[in-house]
């Protein structure tokens, strides 16, 4: 069995309403399941309702880390930073990461080498307000970075410092202005061939 944890940052605050990433957790519980030779643990973040040491034990547990997140205010939401701060600051030396990875005979060479968590990938997807030419043309407002190498990279640095390696992200945009039920079925059979094709080694496919 695969184990994949899905950590759910989707919540209502403001004018997002959470419903579009906790719909994909619904997506998720479709595919992961036993029968396609899954075990699926889901954490939500919004509430901050979860222990910590609980957190890191998934993390250890899991093969498969599933990040979805609305963008708010062009990063995640400052529930999953909370989260990120609290759960890896502890998984300091319990499994997370040893050190920044520098040794003394050359301490300015190999920052970032000592996460502990080289055994396993990781996946993102996010939802947004900015419609998809917001990144590829460059006269418009990413200037043609894309979400994975202009916004999320951090957020990919951040992970690979734990060790974690990086699956195919997949990003659903314009949902508010566009956010008709026919967007959120195409989104659904998007995500579904997404996870499909990434995971269809490891599990039968649907
Ligand atoms: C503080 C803040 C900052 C933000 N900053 C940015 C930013 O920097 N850049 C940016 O692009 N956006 C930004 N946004 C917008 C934000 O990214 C979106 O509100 C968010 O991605 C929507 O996701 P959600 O899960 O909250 O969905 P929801 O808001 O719950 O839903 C989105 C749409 O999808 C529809 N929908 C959801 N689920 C279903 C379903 N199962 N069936 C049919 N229809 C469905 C809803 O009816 C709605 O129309 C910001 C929002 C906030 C609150």
């Amino acid at each position: 069995m695969q184990k994949i944890l899905v950590i759910n940052a989707g919540m209502k605050f403001a004018h997002s309403g959470g419903k579009l990433n906790e719909t994909i957790t619904v997506w998720d519980r479709l595919f992961f399941t036993a029968k396609n030779g899954f075990e699926l643990r889901i954490t939500e973040t919004g509430d901050g309702d979860y222990d910590i040491e609980e957190e890191i034990e998934k993390f250890l547990w899991a093969d498969t880390i599933i990040y979805h997140f609305p963008i708010w205010w062009m990063y995640i939401p400052f529930t999953l930073k909370e989260y990120i701060d609290k759960v890896f600051t502890a998984g300091h030396r319990k499994g997370m990461y040893y050190s920044d990875g520098r040794k003394a005979d050359n301490p300015t060479r190999n920052y970032g080498t000592g996460g502990l968590l080289g055994d396993k990938r990781y996946m993102v997807t996010t939802t947004w307000n900015a419609p998809e030419d917001a990144f590829t043309i460059p006269e418009e407002f990413f200037q043609g970075r894309s979400v994975d190498d202009g916004v999320l990279f951090p957020f990919h640095r951040m992970n690979a410092f734990c060790g974690l390696k990086q699956l195919p992200s997949i990003h659903f945009h314009d949902v508010e202005k566009n956010g008709s039920p026919e967007l959120v079925e195409a989104f659904k059979q998007e995500y579904l061939l997404h996870v499909q094709s990434l995971f269809k080694n490891n599990g039968v496919i649907l």
